[in-house]
């Protein structure tokens, strides 16, 4: 893994004006033999679900189940080709509620040129995946890109012609696009991206994917598996112990959206299923319907002087938590009043996180670690156990409690943080130093010893 995220940065380092090159890696041959889980997961079909994986054994916490590459995928660098279209598209996708994006359409693209390469690939992977009978009543396709569309013609006639492909172009042409729709998985490598956006992070190298297997997992709002990439290579790794037998589930959503309600997870989820309702939906306030603080929020603040960013930062955690309205909603009456306003609680995350920050680079490091702590205390009770997204706090928490010289608080939030990298990504101590280098880099703290070198000296 410390060999393919050197490469990545070689990726991201030789990066021309039309970004990085996709990296196409192959699945690391230690992994290889979990391409096919067949020693650890078994596929059930489950009334009202279709198939999904369940666990063969017994699997203790971080147990990798499964590894692998795409059939085929795209960068959303590759698909958008300006931030305006992307930020229409989601307008629309918003109102329409089912229709695809312009990466899935790539993808749609990628693989049918893949099956025409070679047809085994529809006969022994894609043509498995969901739906495969009944697809008449899905929401069809709805591209709104011709040049995509006239593509998809052109290679569907191509396939035609091809002597194992006969007669099969028109089931290509109602099902691939709708298995894209139904399969693809995000592909984003390490979220340690949460602490750390911008143009030097991996956040260039996102996109979606195919992939076989990984489709038969089912979604659950309480995942037993949490998933992560580096480049284009997803690993799966048992979050908690599981008993055999076990539906073994990841989220189709992103875990920091887990903790909100069902009606809003449905939302997010976008899918021809809904999860049942928690009883906590009905008590939902008028807020945004996504989530605010995303990373171009994040980099506008963070492009800002630490001053005004502190100002910026609570006067949104006052429209966070109710205490304001957004501007261009305040009137004479209501004044600062507005009252639950209820925006998404990853979204009062990320600016902690983004509070945390300023105030370190501020000096001001004892509130800061009050505040990475709240980080620490919400991705706890919030997210799947063993979350990367604790590992991140919790490595701030350490360097933050070395800065104030609480060197044992610093010893136990690092303690912490590897074993739990260590239970989820493996490699010791080595792997961690690698995977939070950047974060390590943050100038933030006025102690510049090199805390990292101490809290987890390499063995
Ligand atoms: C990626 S596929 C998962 C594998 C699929 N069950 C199959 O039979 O191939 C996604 C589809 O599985 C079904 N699905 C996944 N999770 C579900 C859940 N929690 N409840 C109901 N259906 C679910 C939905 O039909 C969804 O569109």
């Amino acid at each position: 893994m410390v060999r393919l995220l050197d490469e990545l940065d070689a990726i991201l380092l030789t990066a021309g004006d039309n970004g990085p090159n996709r990296p196409e890696f192959d699945v690391p041959e230690e992994y290889s033999h979990l391409e096919s889980p067949s020693d650890v997961l078994q596929l059930v079909d489950t009334p009202g679900k279709g198939k999904g994986w369940t666990a063969k054994t017994p699997l203790v916490a971080g147990t990798v189940v499964m590894v692998s590459k795409p059939i085929a995928w795209t960068m959303d660098l590759e698909a958008y080709n300006d931030e305006d279209e992307m930020e229409d598209e989601e307008e629309d996708e918003g109102d329409e509620g089912v229709d695809g994006s312009k990466s899935n359409d790539h993808v749609v693209l990628r693989v049918l040129q893949r099956i025409k390469e070679n047809p085994s690939i529809w006969f022994e992977q894609v043509s498995a995946l969901y739906p495969r009978d009944n697809i008449g009543t899905l929401p069809t396709w709805n591209c709104k890109d011709d040049n995509i569309l006239s593509q998809f013609g052109s290679l569907l006639r191509q396939i035609e012609g091809i002597p194992q492909l006969q007669g099969k172009s028109d089931e290509i042409r109602q099902r691939l696009p709708l298995i894209i729709r139904y399969n693809v998985l995000s592909i984003e490598t390490c979220s340690e991206l949460l602490s750390y956006p911008g143009p030097t992070g991996h956040s260039l190298l996102g996109g979606v994917g195919l992939f076989h297997l990984p489709s038969f997992f089912n979604h659950s709002p309480r995942p037993n598996v949490s998933r992560y990439a580096v480049g284009n290579i997803m690993w799966f790794v048992c979050n908690q112990d599981i008993p055999q037998g076990q539906e073994v589930c990841i989220s189709y959503v992103e875990h920091d959206v887990l903790c909100e309600n069902a009606k809003r997870r449905n939302a997010m989820l976008r899918m021809d299923f809904q999860e049942p309702e928690d009883g906590s939906g009905s008590t939902d306030h008028d807020g945004p319907p996504f989530p605010v603080v995303d990373s171009d929020v994040q980099m506008e603040l963070m492009e800002m002087d630490p001053f005004q960013r502190m100002d910026a930062i609570d006067e949104l955690m006052k429209q966070a938590t109710g205490e304001a309205l957004p501007e261009g909603e305040r009137s004479e009456e209501d004044g600062m009043d507005a009252g639950g306003s209820a925006w998404f609680q990853c979204d009062i995350q990320n600016l902690r996180i983004l509070k945390a920050i300023t105030l370190e680079s501020l000096g001001q490091s004892t509130r800061a670690l009050g505040l990475w702590e709240e980080c620490i205390q919400f991705s706890e009770t919030n997210m799947p156990p063993n979350d990367e997204s604790s590992i991140v706090v919790r490595v701030q928490a350490a360097l933050c409690s070395w800065d104030v010289k609480d060197k044992d608080r610093a010893r136990k939030h690092a303690a912490i943080a590897l074993n739990t990298h260590n239970l989820m990504f493996g490699g010791g101590v080595n792997r961690f130093r690698r995977r939070y280098m950047k974060e390590f880099c943050l100038n933030l703290r006025k102690n510049k010893d090199s805390a990292e070198t101490i809290l987890w000296p390499l063995q």
